[in-house]
């Protein structure tokens, strides 16, 4: 028996890739970038499910022209030095996870990518193929599965495929609203602003909103929101009356899931309740939505109702918990796969010896 030649064979062992993806932002706080980032995500059918022919007049006519201004004073608000928040944190996320990785003796090549706006990702699975990256792992850092977020990622990973000839290997995590690690590291992080701050007599979870229609369509959002909240609270060691979910970012004409924000935090302070607290789950970083909308628009909110004083909790960004929490949901996910060089014993190799 002759073996023919195998010129397709990789010469060198292939490699691991992680791609975190998440939503994505303007390049800068102006209203053409604003615009420009707003058209990509806005025309998006997972995102806006009114047919293309009524949608888009109003996309081009109506939103695009009015809501870039607004906006881009809203985002020059929260700029950092080194770009817009959600860039700037998924960029450290990213950084501190290839670290912690590595730490562990995991060879996995780590890239970030956004769903709309750079880096693009099918820009980003390009740098892993050229990294030797034949299997790569998918890990939207969106804690809770909705169709207008995770499964457009989903979508546009399945559209970067379809122009490969050789396509890599991909694995896909779709949730992690229930992930130990996950609602621990969030718990550590409140109890320890109460630590250092102490404890009001409220706090508000505060998840971004989606049409209600969607519910009854089969996402499984809400129902996810809901369960995070419900464990979050236990693991805080807090009652029911002590806590609650609401959903914030409404966006066009109609109804979004409920209660809102907005009005539940005029309530309260209508209620008498001077103190509240606002962390955000559903947020693995912080954003417009959240040190924008929450923390100074919520905030304004509140007072003028005759709240006393809303804290805003930050999100998880770069927690070392939620980074150690990251690393563990990966490693789970791309168990089978060699994250160890061929040259390297393995941890079972050294551990068997
Ligand atoms: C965390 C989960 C998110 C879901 C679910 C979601 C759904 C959703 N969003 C819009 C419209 C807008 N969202 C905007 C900003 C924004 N949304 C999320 C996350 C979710 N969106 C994040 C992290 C951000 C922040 C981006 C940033 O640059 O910081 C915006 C832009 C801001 C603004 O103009 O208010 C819009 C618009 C819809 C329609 C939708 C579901 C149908
Ligand atoms: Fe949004
Ligand atoms: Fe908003």
């Amino acid at each position: 028996m002759r073996f023919l030649p195998e010129p397709q064979v990789a010469e060198h062992p292939t490699r691991t890739g992680l791609l975190l993806v998440n939503l994505g932002t303007p390049d800068a706080p102006t209203p053409g970038a604003v615009r420009r980032y707003l058209a990509e995500f806005l025309s998006d059918p997972r995102v806006v499910e009114i047919p293309r022919p009524v949608w888009l007049p109003i996309l081009y006519g109506l939103v695009l022209t009015l809501r870039p201004r607004d906006a881009a004073k809203r985002y020059a608000a929260i700029w950092m030095e080194e770009g817009s928040p959600l860039a700037v944190w998924s960029r450290r996320q990213a950084e501190a996870l290839a670290r912690e990785l590595s730490g562990r003796g995991a060879e996995v090549e780590v890239a970030l990518a956004m769903r709309y706006g750079n880096p693009a990702i099918a820009t980003s699975m390009a740098q892993l193929r050229e990294a030797g990256c034949e299997r790569i792992l998918v890990l939207p850092l969106y804690p809770q599965y909705s169709a207008s977020t995770t499964a457009t990622v989903f979508d546009a990973v399945g559209a970067t495929l379809a122009r490969l000839r050789n396509a890599p290997e991909i694995r896909f995590v779709r949730a992690f609203h229930d992930d130990p690690g996950y609602l621990a590291a969030m718990a550590g992080r409140i109890q320890a602003f109460w630590q250092a701050h102490g404890r009001p007599r409220k706090l508000l979870l505060s998840f971004h909103g989606l049409p209600k229609r969607s519910i009854g369509l089969g996402d499984p959002y809400y129902a996810q929101c809901q369960l995070t909240g419900r464990l979050l609270t236990e693991r805080l060691g807090l009652d029911a009356e002590q806590v609650e979910v609401t959903f914030q970012s409404r966006f066009g004409a109609a109804e979004w899931l409920q209660p809102y924000t907005e009005p539940r935090l005029k309530e309260l302070a209508a209620d008498g309740v001077a103190e509240v607290d606002v962390f955000c789950p559903g947020f693995a970083a912080d954003c417009i939505e959240t040190l924008e909308e929450i923390a100074v628009q919520g905030r304004e909110v509140f007072l003028r109702a005759g709240g006393r004083q809303l804290r805003y909790i930050e999100a998880l960004n770069d927690d070392a918990a939620w980074i150690g929490a990251l690393a563990d949901l990966a490693e789970r996910h791309m168990q089978g796969w060699p994250t160890r060089s061929a040259g390297a014993p393995s941890a079972l190799a050294a551990g068997s010896a």
